[in-house]
């Protein structure tokens, strides 16, 4: 980069309109959409896709509801050309579809593009021409009215071709190329005198498109470029006005939303942002922009997975991660505080209520994502992504205190790996931490009795240094009883400081788990976790499992105090 900027290059002169009006515009719905992933996609791919890959895609958009699709530059390749023929001859277009190809504004090119077309029910023949200073100068060597003399011929071309085939129902649509660093008035006069050569009516429109072929300044720029336009434009109410953005510097989703606030009807653009060097709008961006705020696009992305697949096959383009709704991570929080903030909103979401997840500003499910890949736990991550993911694929519902214990154990084992720790692997450091902790007291056996007086004598077998020793004890209730019988065991005050309880599933495959939090005489609490068909069984397990990680874990003095015996 160089250190004076100003030397080399010139700030936007954006046009004056003070009286504009998009500003106040609020969109209550859908523009008409036109792909034109099979053209401007297709011209700027490395490997140029073939017939049947187009067919694929094509077929692909179809299905994604587009009524209006580009399908190639039939008179610049064979296998464009070859591909309008089939789509046409293997009667492959739906009646609501129709089909558009692009041609330059010379004769040979449009007789072959009309020719392409013989036998289409209905077609929308696409000219167009740069009419910007920079290509006068540079590419036509010529002056306005040479580039404006091209447009017409065009168009008069087109008109004398396509009225000799009349079996098709012929569309025109005109694109004053370069039109975003044009002269406006002189975009507008090319357009006109279009306009009066092909002389479109209300009922039969004409289609000018207004492409940023290179996006030249802030998109408010662009939207009042538009907005002269739609304001200046003859036969206005004869006109379908398109716009075209490119997405130079990186603002094509916002310079298109402001386009169709400032007066146009019809958007072209690209899945994923495909087309030439950083790409034509995005399509799918748009939509979904839309339906966020509650209308519906008129086009359907439910399989949002697939289409990205579709995409990136055809294309052999990759979908960046966090493409704006579908990316693979874009529905995935890995921060605590965000995690926290989603489980809570999932938690209290209803199905019939306004959608308003913290984070999320669509539902998952809507495009076919599932919660599941919504949390994900690295180091940066907190107790609410980990209990959401073990209650969802392990059915453990913790207790806050254990929430905030556990996650400690997960965040230990990401902060050593540097890496994310997957459900399945929380479940098993789960398992392994609170629920299999059979040393050194394995729980075998028990018998309960409840008696008269309310005392309930508790006789737990328990497999200890090798050998089944029973633990007896007194107290006012199961659990109490058996604290008060290891107690007696390991000479240590042992009391249950908090108890909880769920079922895991229903049936016959019925367990219960319990979760125990256990105080043995003044040290800090620990939890157990047991899981039996048995209620009062899950809860002695869970109170030995606490014992047992209390003594492995906290006090080794204590295991030796037992090993003496
Ligand atoms: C912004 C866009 O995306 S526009 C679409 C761009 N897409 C493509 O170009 C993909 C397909 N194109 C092609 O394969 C080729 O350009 C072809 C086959 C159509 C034509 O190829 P060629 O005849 O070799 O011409 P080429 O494309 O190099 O064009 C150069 C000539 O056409 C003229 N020309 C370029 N665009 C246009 C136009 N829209 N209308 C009229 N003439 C044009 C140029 O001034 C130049 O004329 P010159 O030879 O007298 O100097
Ligand atoms: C042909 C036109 C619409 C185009 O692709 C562009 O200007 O980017």
């Amino acid at each position: 980069m160089i250190s004076q900027p100003a030397q080399k290059y010139r700030r936007f002169d954006a046009i004056q309109l003070p009286d504009r009006q998009w500003p106040n515009v609020v969109l209550d719905k859908a523009p008409i959409w036109m792909s034109t992933d099979l053209r401007d996609g297709n011209q700027a791919l490395i490997d140029p896709m073939s017939v049947d890959t187009k067919m694929r895609f094509f077929l692909a958009l179809v299905d994604m509801g587009f009524k209006e699709i580009e399908v190639g530059f039939p008179s610049a390749s064979e296998t464009d050309f070859n591909f309008v023929r089939r789509l046409i001859e293997e009667n492959r277009i739906p009646d609501d579809v129709t089909i558009e190809v692009l041609t330059q504004a010379r004769e040979d090119l449009i007789a072959r593009t009309v020719e392409s077309l013989k036998g289409a029910k209905r077609a929308i023949l696409h000219m167009y021409n740069p009419i910007a200073p920079a290509f006068r100068e540079i590419v036509y060597r010529t002056d306005k009215a040479g580039v404006k003399e091209i447009a017409e011929r065009g168009t008069r071309w087109v008109k004398e071709m396509t009225a000799k085939q009349p079996e098709t129902e012929w569309f025109y649509q005109y694109s004053p190329e370069t039109f975003s660093s044009a002269e406006i008035e002189f975009a507008k006069e090319v357009c006109d005198a279009v306009t009066a050569i092909w002389q479109p009516t209300p009922d039969h429109k004409m289609i000018i498109n207004l492409p940023a072929t290179v996006e030249m300044a802030t998109p408010n720029t662009y939207a009042d470029q538009v907005e002269w336009m739609h304001r200046h434009l003859n036969n206005r109410d004869s006109i379908i006005l398109s716009v075209h953005p490119h997405n130079d510097r990186g603002t094509a989703v916002a310079a298109a939303e402001l386009a169709v606030m400032a007066g146009a009807d019809r958007v072209e653009g690209c899945l994923f942002g495909n087309g030439e060097r950083t790409g034509n709008v995005d399509l799918i961006t748009l939509a979904m922009n839309l339906y966020s705020q509650g209308i519906h696009p008129g086009v359907d992305f439910t399989q949002m997975d697939q289409i990205r697949q579709l995409f990136e096959e055809t294309t052999q383009l990759p979908v960046h991660p966090r493409h704006p709704y579908a990316g693979e991570l874009v529905f995935t929080a890995f921060s605590g505080s965000h995690q926290d903030a989603i489980k809570k909103g999932l938690a209290v979401q209803k199905a019939d209520d306004y959608w308003q997840v913290p984070y999320l500003p669509i539902d998952p499910a809507d495009v076919n994502r599932s919660y599941d890949a919504v949390v994900r736990v690295n180091s940066q991550s907190g107790k609410g992504g980990v209990s959401f993911l073990l209650q969802q694929h392990a059915g453990f519902e913790l207790p806050r205190r254990l929430q905030i214990e556990f996650s400690k154990v997960v965040q230990k084992v990401s902060d050593s790996s540097g890496r994310e720790i997957n459900a399945d692997n929380i479940a098993t450091l789960f398992d392994k931490e609170y629920v299999q902790v059979n040393s050194p007291y394995q729980y075998m056996g028990s018998h309960i009795v409840d008696e008269e007086s309310h005392q309930v004598l508790s006789h737990v077998v328990v497999k200890y240094q090798q050998q089944r020793i029973e633990l007896k004890g007194q107290g006012n209730g199961p659990l109490d009883a058996v604290a008060k019988a290891i107690s007696e065991h390991i000479g240590e005050t042992v009391t249950v400081a908090d108890y909880h309880e769920h079922g895991m599933s229903a049936g016959s495959d019925a367990t219960a788990v319990s979760y125990v939090e256990v105080k043995v005489g003044e040290h800090a609490t620990v939890f157990g976790v047991g899981q039996d068909q048995n209620i009062t069984t899950s809860a002695i397990k869970a109170l030995l499992n606490g014992v047992n990680r209390f003594i492995n874990g906290t006090n080794p003095e204590i295991v030796e105090n037992v090993a003496a015996g």
